[in-house]
């Protein structure tokens, strides 16, 4: 059998070892998951929300162990790490309790003699494909759902944070998931695996979270043989501080929107908009805030651990160059200690960003908070708007009225109000425009691992 390693980011060192699967391996898995479908979809729906709830709380009573291996694969601070387990495990919870509570619908057809019944089934064998960024809550957003809705899954984590997946997928089996109902494909084939199991007529859901360039492919290939899709997609979220708005609960929530998980979040806010009146107090206040973060390796307690890669921390540098020599000025930056790997970037802001800069267009996907002054609340909300995708948006606003008629009008599937924060298990999660499709969350999020059927009776 083949292996690959899993490295820390911040040091480079070996933390694990896993399969690598090859797609004829993983093709196989197909075989397992429909026989484990067949029986699932039958379980009572009390029966699937006591695995869930089990598996809620086998996380929590492994709480540690998980935390330190997303600290060890992805590199993010132990804090965001342990929040991580939290939020995920809530999934687990969300579901259980939507799983006993099943829509559905009856009502007579408007022309009398016949009545129409709606029930909802499960769509089938289910293939979730996760990024690093979130290893353990992007894994149970689609399978708490996916499970309460009678589905068996097979899941594709990101080659950088496997270690998460299966330890998740662990828990899952100690709390009675049947054999076969939730596999995971370790591989460094991430295309080779997804299309043999898109290939396959069994497969019939594709539940995607990751960039839009992916997910651009992955629509296409599901093309192929209709398969219901589910996308996730790549965010550039706005955050508008309007001249009433509470500075300190600004900078506040602005922390939170761009530092959570270092700036490595899909709903990390990406460009600040902030009226002139309070563009200096603010941006002081914010700056203050950011020096004061403590960068280094997570395992050791910092707040602020590497991105990703080399490679990603490369592609971060690029785009604050750009801006820099389009005129911006970087005024604010935290120490970064000597002797850390090239995968650490500064936490920084940068002011006098030119409205054409790529750092604007582009996600960041990094510590970098570039902000942007304005006066006309028209022209900031044309201005939030320009992005091909509308994932996340942030307003901070005096009043509520004035903030949530801002937030109205903004493309975005979510707007946090006066908050730096929007994911919550009982909320839609997604995005409009090319940021995807669907939503997960709530119980908009079990509906998407179903289709609905209706049975036309004969009532004459
Ligand atoms: N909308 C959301 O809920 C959400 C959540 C987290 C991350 N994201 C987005 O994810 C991106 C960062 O994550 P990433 O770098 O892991 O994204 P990515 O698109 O590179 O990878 C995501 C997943 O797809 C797999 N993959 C890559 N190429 C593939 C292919 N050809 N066929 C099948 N699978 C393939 C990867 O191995 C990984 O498991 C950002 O754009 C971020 O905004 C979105
Ligand atoms: N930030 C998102 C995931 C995207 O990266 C979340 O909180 O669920």
């Amino acid at each position: 059998m083949a292996k690959f390693a899993v490295t820390d980011p911040a040091t480079s060192a070996v933390v694990g070892t896993v399969e690598d699967l090859s797609p004829e391996q993983a093709a196989a898995q197909v075989g397992a998951a429909q026989a484990a479908f067949e029986q699932w979809r039958e379980a009572s729906p009390r029966h699937r929300a006591e695995v869930l709830m089990r598996a809620y709380e086998g996380m929590h009573a492994q709480k540690e162990r998980l935390r330190d291996l997303i600290v060890a694969e992805n590199g993010k601070s132990q804090v965001d790490a342990a929040a991580e387990v939290n939020y995920a495990a809530e999934f687990f919870r969300w579901y259980a309790e939507e799983a006993v509570r099943p829509a559905g619908d009856y009502a007579p057809a408007p022309a009398g003699g016949v009545r129409n019944v709606v029930t909802r089934h499960p769509v089938g064998v289910a293939v979730l494909i996760t990024p690093w960024n979130f290893p353990a809550a992007m894994a149970t957003r689609k399978i708490g759902p996916a499970l309460a809705a009678g589905c068996a899954v097979l899941l594709k984590p990101a080659a950088e944070t496997p270690l998460t997946a299966l330890a998740v997928a662990e828990i899952l089996s100690e709390a009675g998931a049947p054999e076969g109902l939730v596999q995971i494909a370790t591989t460094t084939d991430s295309g080779g695996v997804v299309s043999a199991w898109l290939a396959d007529e069994r497969v019939r859901k594709l539940s995607f979270t990751g960039s839009t360039r992916v997910g651009r492919i992955l629509l296409g290939q599901c093309a192929e043989r209709v398969v219901n899709t589910s996308m996730e997609l790549g965010g550039n979220a706005p955050f508008i501080v309007t001249e009433d708005a509470d500075l300190d609960a600004a900078v506040a929530g602005a922390m939170v929107a761009k530092f959570r998980n270092g700036g490595q979040a899909c709903t990390a806010a990406n460009r600040f908009y902030v009226h002139e009146a309070v563009a200096e107090e603010f941006t002081a206040k914010f700056g203050v805030a950011i020096e004061a973060l403590n960068v280094g390796d997570a395992a050791e307690g910092a707040e602020i651990g590497p991105v990703i890669s080399a490679q990603a921390a490369v592609g971060i540098r690029e785009l604050i160059d750009g801006a820099v020599a389009e005129g911006a000025e970087v005024a604010h930056r935290a120490e970064l200690p000597q002797g850390l790997a090239e995968t650490f970037v500064a936490p920084q802001l940068l002011t006098g960003v030119p409205g054409e800069a790529a750092i604007l267009r582009e996600e960041i996907f990094g510590p970098v908070a570039p902000v942007v002054t304005w006066n006309e609340e028209q022209e900031v909300i044309a201005q939030a708007n320009a992005a091909e995708v509308g994932l996340a948006s942030y307003v901070y606003a005096g009043g509520l009225k004035r903030a949530m008629r801002i937030g109205e009008r903004l493309e975005a599937g979510m707007v946090g109000i006066n908050r730096g924060i929007v994911s919550d298990p009982s909320a839609p999660f997604g995005g409009v425009k090319q940021a995807g499709i669907g939503r997960e969350g709530g119980s908009f999020g079990m509906e998407e691992f179903t289709e609905p059927q209706y049975l036309a009776v004969d009532w004459s």
